[in-house]
């Protein structure tokens, strides 16, 4: 069987959570907090980073979110739902990926800022910086979900458009509650929580860690 390392809070590691879940392809989830000693992913993952995934050999390792995700899609080709629509509507499929981009940017900026606050000495430019690209990713992120109530960014069913928005704006609500942004994208938030009533979603709701090796 399959083993997913996650982490509990990680949107990166939902998104997989979410797609094997929808598919209905089985797996182990396997919990870990990548910052402290004792976590596995280094030895499967030079990068040092969850989510990994672990086929059924036990060694050999998928990682990296978004090629998970294409891996996932290439080697069960008839799971439902398909994440990207077919081959031939090349537009449709590079505007989910394109989504995927900007909902993964924001929370790459949420991470640099959450560990840019654990410093001694934070770099009020530099938080600044990761803090308007996450204004900008929303924005973005936003005006794409659009005011027409739409349940599903991209045809429908969901995709990976909505799996990667929902994995971003799910991380939001745990790590910034306070973030203006429901305010700000009351459709963007509507949309959001359209989708958290799904099993997968329901399931995978992200909570903190609790780190216990310093790091920064
Ligand atoms: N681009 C990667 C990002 C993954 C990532 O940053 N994972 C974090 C954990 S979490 O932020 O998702 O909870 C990690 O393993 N960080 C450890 C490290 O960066 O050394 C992906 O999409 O998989």
């Amino acid at each position: 069987m399959l083993t997913l390392i996650s982490a509990t809070p990680s949107p990166y590691a939902r998104k997989v959570r979410i797609a094997l879940t929808e598919k209905g392809i089985p797996f182990t989830l396997q919990t870990e907090v990548p910052w402290d000693s004792t976590t596995q992913t280094p030895q499967y993952n030079p990068l040092e980073k969850l989510p990994v995934l672990i086929l059924e050999d036990g060694k050999t390792a998928v990682y990296e979110s978004h090629y998970i995700l294409e891996w996932i899609e290439a080697k069960y080709p008839d799971r439902a739902p398909k994440l990207l629509p077919p081959v031939e509507r090349v537009d449709d499929r590079l505007f989910a990926k394109q989504v995927e981009v900007v909902a993964d940017g924001i929370c790459d900026a949420l991470v640099l800022a959450l560990f840019e606050k654990r410093r001694e000495h934070i770099s009020d430019p530099w938080l600044a910086r990761q803090m308007r690209k996450v204004d900008g990713g929303l924005r973005q992120l936003a005006q794409w979900v659009g005011d027409d109530g739409k349940e599903f960014l991209v045809g429908d069913d969901l995709g990976l458009a909505d799996i990667a928005i929902g994995a971003v704006c799910g991380y939001l609500a745990v790590r910034w509650p306070d973030h203006t942004w429901r305010k700000q994208y009351p459709n963007l938030e509507k949309y959001w929580a359209n989708l958290e009533k799904r099993e997968s979603f329901k399931k995978t709701v992200p909570s903190p860690q609790n780190m216990v090796d310093k790091i920064v």
